[in-house]
């Protein structure tokens, strides 16, 4: 049965709550919905206990073989498995000096071929990145689903809307490999939104994830199996109208190891224009936010004036309300 972690836990990091065992509409399903809600509706983030999304088999395969092998890989071969253009940071890159990452295969997408020239071990090699990480894709699905339907039916959103909103989603991978910091005091990842509707984290062994509390504080997200961190990001700010905000998070460098991560991310579909939900709109609540094109949006945020603006999202679809 769900329930939520005492005080003592909040004074390692944000609050915990347990979905071990908590299916939609099922027992203690209520009382983890609540808790979810709660936290996401003050920090945009919260972590959960999650045994049977993460077991320890999947967990060694991913970390231990799967992203290891995928950042061996040569460009061209890392190319034919990311399901979109390669980001910028897939290499080093300024804002990140530390980090390389990419995204890799949609769930349920077939990769593009393996590059012509592709030995039989190498395109092995790639066919069993893919299926671990379609095996923890799988996994996180359910998970992120459970995790947008609590945050919206405790809001009040009807059964109708939640589905409508869920089947408007896209999901992919992000794998992320960040260098040894020398000095552990550095950051590895500056403070910033996601630019997604929630973001799954699974940080591998070494710590680093922090986000910022209301009073400004930085809480830690320590790396415990079997937990998860869920980040809410600017687009569910937009469909919630301002309820949960995007959380502000940063990847610091406590030590001096290799880290790595995974995300498990959800976007609108391609094309999709994302606006707040009817019922989160009335009198009492005007619209924050004008119905946002996220193509327009990323084109914006990544490569026009929106890059040097601290909330992109406001300049870019939030309704100014004079005096
Ligand atoms: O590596 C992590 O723990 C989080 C990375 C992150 O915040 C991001 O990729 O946007
Ligand atoms: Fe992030």
């Amino acid at each position: 049965m769900g329930h939520v972690d005492g005080a003592e836990q909040r004074l390692q990091g944000i609050r915990r709550v347990d979905l071990r065992g908590v299916e939609l509409g099922g027992r203690g399903w209520e009382e983890a919905r609540a808790a979810v809600a709660a936290s996401m509706q003050a920090l945009g983030a919260v972590v959960l206990v999650v045994q049977d999304a993460l077991d320890p088999d999947l967990r060694r395969d991913l970390f231990g073989r799967a992203v290891p092998e995928f950042f061996a890989l040569p460009l061209d071969a890392k190319r034919s498995l990311v399901s979109g253009p390669m980001p910028p940071s897939t290499g080093t890159s300024g804002r990140c000096p530390k980090r390389r990452r990419t995204r890799a295969c949609a769930p349920g997408r077939p990769p593009t071929p393996a590059p012509s020239g592709t030995s039989a071990t190498s395109s092995g090699r790639m066919e069993a990145i893919l299926r671990s990480v379609s095996a923890f894709a799988a996994n996180m699905l359910g998970l992120e689903r459970k995790v947008g339907a609590m945050v919206l039916e405790s809001l009040g959103v009807g059964q109708g809307s939640v589905a409508s909103h869920l089947d408007s989603l896209n999901y992919s991978v992000r794998l992320s490999r960040y260098g040894v910091s020398e000095a552990g005091d550095g950051m590895l990842m500056k403070p910033h939104r996601d630019c997604t509707v929630l973001s799954v984290v699974v940080q591998h062994d070494v710590e680093g994830l922090e986000v910022q509390a209301q009073d400004g504080s930085w809480l830690a997200v320590a790396p415990i199996p079997d937990t998860v961190a869920v980040i809410a990001g600017e687009l569910l700010a937009v469909v919630t109208n301002g309820r949960v905000p995007a959380c502000l998070h940063r990847v610091s460098a406590p030590r001096g190891s290799e880290r790595l991560s995974a995300q498990f991310v959800s976007k609108p579909k391609d094309g999709n224009t994302v606006r707040p939900l009817d019922e989160l709109v009335d009198a009492d609540h005007p619209p924050l936010y004008k119905p946002c094109d996220f193509d327009e949006y990323v084109r914006f945020r990544f490569a026009g004036d929106g890059q040097k603006l601290t909330d992109p999202l406001e300049a870019f679809c939030g309704v100014a309300w004079g005096p």
